[in-house]
């Protein structure tokens, strides 16, 4: 595990002592059925992320409701948002205003480790890192709190867990989490082996252009999620989506 993501555990252990943990049981929002939805009208099916990190502060209030609906405004299927505070400078608040903001289904995306953190807020889907998490109880968690897990795995061996646990959606993170070096080939070796086995693939990390986002569609990703490169880049976000090539 890279140092910052150990760092990153322990302040969550820290803050999780005093946290809320309730919310509306809404009816929750269907990615796939949204991704599908996307591919139909053409576009590739992007889960756009709310990330500060990458523009280096934290947002201001109503910011992150803003940048979702201009993502569901380029053609998104999806919003993820970033709660993690210490590295990611991301909030609870962020990912509430953005899930009112858009009738899109909403990612949690963070270092979840227990279920205190499953009940802390409301959203459609809740990011499992199977190399940190013990998956096999909170996959069981989050879908009793009316919420759907999206797995995350790095190799074939954590693609079997999570398939064993009862994953129906993975996300394959092209990015390292030893080096925190992204590689795109990641998703291209394990992309097929999950698609075959009939999990939902989303390819994770380090797209940054409409001809990436081609490359992993063709490995077989039924969804992308992107944050870097459209954050610092929002107009981006068309281009990869083919928002703005339908319109021209
Ligand atoms: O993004 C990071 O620097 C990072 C560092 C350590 C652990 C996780 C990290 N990112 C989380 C993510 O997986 C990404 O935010 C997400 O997949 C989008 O990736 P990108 O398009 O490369 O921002």
């Amino acid at each position: 595990m890279h140092p910052l993501i150990e760092g990153i555990l322990s302040a969550t252990e820290l803050r999780m002592a005093g946290a809320k943990q309730s919310f509306d049981h809404l009816k929750s929002r269907d990615l796939v059925g949204s991704a599908i939805s996307a591919r139909r009208r053409g576009l590739i099916p992007v889960i756009a992320e709310i990330k500060p990190r990458a523009i280096s502060r934290p947002l201001r209030a109503g910011e992150a409701g803003e940048i979702a609906r201009f993502y569901e405004s380029r053609g998104a299927c999806g919003i993820s948002v970033l709660t993690e505070p210490t590295y990611f400078l991301g909030s609870i608040s962020s990912l509430e205003e953005a899930r009112r903001s858009t009738s899109l289904p909403v990612l949690r995306k963070d270092f979840i480790i227990n279920r205190k953190q499953i009940r802390e807020a409301r959203a459609d889907l809740v990011l499992l890192i199977v190399s940190i998490a013990d998956i096999e109880d909170l996959i069981e968690d989050v879908r009793a709190a009316g919420m759907e897990p999206l797995v995350e795995v790095h190799d074939e061996h954590e693609l079997d867990r999570a398939a064993n646990a009862g994953a129906t959606i993975v996300g394959i993170n092209n990015r390292d989490l030893i080096t925190l070096e992204v590689d795109l080939g990641r998703f291209e070796a394990l992309g097929p082996i999950a698609r075959d086995i009939g999990l939902f693939t989303v390819a994770e990390s380090g797209v940054s252009s409409r001809e990436e986002a081609l490359r992993m569609m063709n490995a077989g990703a039924d969804a992308l999620l992107i944050g870097n490169s459209i954050m610092k880049n929002p107009a981006l976000l068309g281009e990869i989506t083919g928002v703005d090539i339908k319109a021209t």
